[in-house]
């Protein structure tokens, strides 16, 4: 089942000024539900206008973007707010915890925020505090944990809503390579638990635990890999050469 439809997007800003940035030019392309997506490109080649659009953060100048057959662009604000708690779910690579509240709460605030009765919330957190191994870590505060730990508190956050689809940005960008392994380990069990993922980001390694790597360039998707049955190794050196690739202006070539 297709979740979200791409088609001829763009995103051209300051079109009426002498130098309008055409950040995304035309970009096609679907996620089925289940699918985990990475999108991989250069700096400036369009990944977070890209971001900002699926979060219902900013409208396309064209093109048409669909989430669970809903047209984004026909949300007004007050809309785009409620879609976004009801459908989507974030993971920031600064991770974006309020210090002022417990790990517990944090979690917790999507679902505050949508008057959720508070047996649901903890029936819902159990789990995931669980799975995310937060138990111990719920009653402190996010400047009392590690970089690592924060990242499962956002984690649990983002699908405590659960959403159709889980953004990420950069999610290991903050952390060493244990860590992120660790965080990456997490996406694919949840991803093999059904959860859609979309995440941006510059590494090859993170890029590598996806099941499809779309790579961005100059605002358009230019080239695709499949992981299908290859190790991770092999994921990764072919993601390293596609990058590789495309930053010597050329179109990449998994033969
Ligand atoms: N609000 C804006 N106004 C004008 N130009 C913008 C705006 N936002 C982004 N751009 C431009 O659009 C292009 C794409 O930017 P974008 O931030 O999407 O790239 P990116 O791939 O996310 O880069 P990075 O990896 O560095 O975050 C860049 O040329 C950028 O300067």
């Amino acid at each position: 089942m297709t979740l979200l439809t791409l088609e001829h997007v763009a995103r051209t800003f300051g079109a009426n000024t002498a130098h309008p940035v055409h950040a995304l030019r035309d970009v096609s392309f679907t996620v089925d539900a289940g699918e985990f997506v990475a999108i991989m490109g250069e700096s400036g080649a369009g990944k977070s206008t890209l971001l900002n659009l699926l979060a219902t953060l900013d409208q396309a100048t064209a093109g048409q973007l669909r989430l669970q057959n809903q047209d984004l662009a026909q949300l007004s604000a007050e809309q785009a707010a409620k879609f976004r708690r009801d459908h989507l779910g974030f993971v920031f690579q600064s991770f974006n915890l309020l210090d002022s509240l417990t790990n517990r709460d944090n979690i917790f605030l999507p679902l505050v925020l949508k008057r959720t009765p508070l047996a649901t919330m903890q029936a819902r957190l159990a789990p995931l505090a669980e799975q995310l191994g937060l138990q111990e870590l719920l009653d402190r505060y996010p400047q009392e944990i590690s970089g690592g730990q924060k990242q499962r508190v956002a984690i649990a956050r983002a699908l405590i809503t659960q959403p159709a689809l889980l953004l990420a940005d950069e999610p290991t960008g903050a952390l060493d390579s244990n860590t992120s392994q660790q965080i990456l380990a997490i996406f694919n069990q949840v991803n093999a638990q059904g959860q859609t993922i979309l995440m941006v980001t510059h590494s090859a390694v993170a890029a590598s635990y996806a099941q499809r790597v779309l790579f961005v360039k100059d605002g358009r998707i230019y080239h695709e890999l499949f992981r299908k049955e290859q190790s991770s190794a092999t994921m990764q050196s072919q993601i390293s050469n596609a990058m590789l690739t495309l930053s010597k202006g050329g179109a990449a070539n998994d033969d």
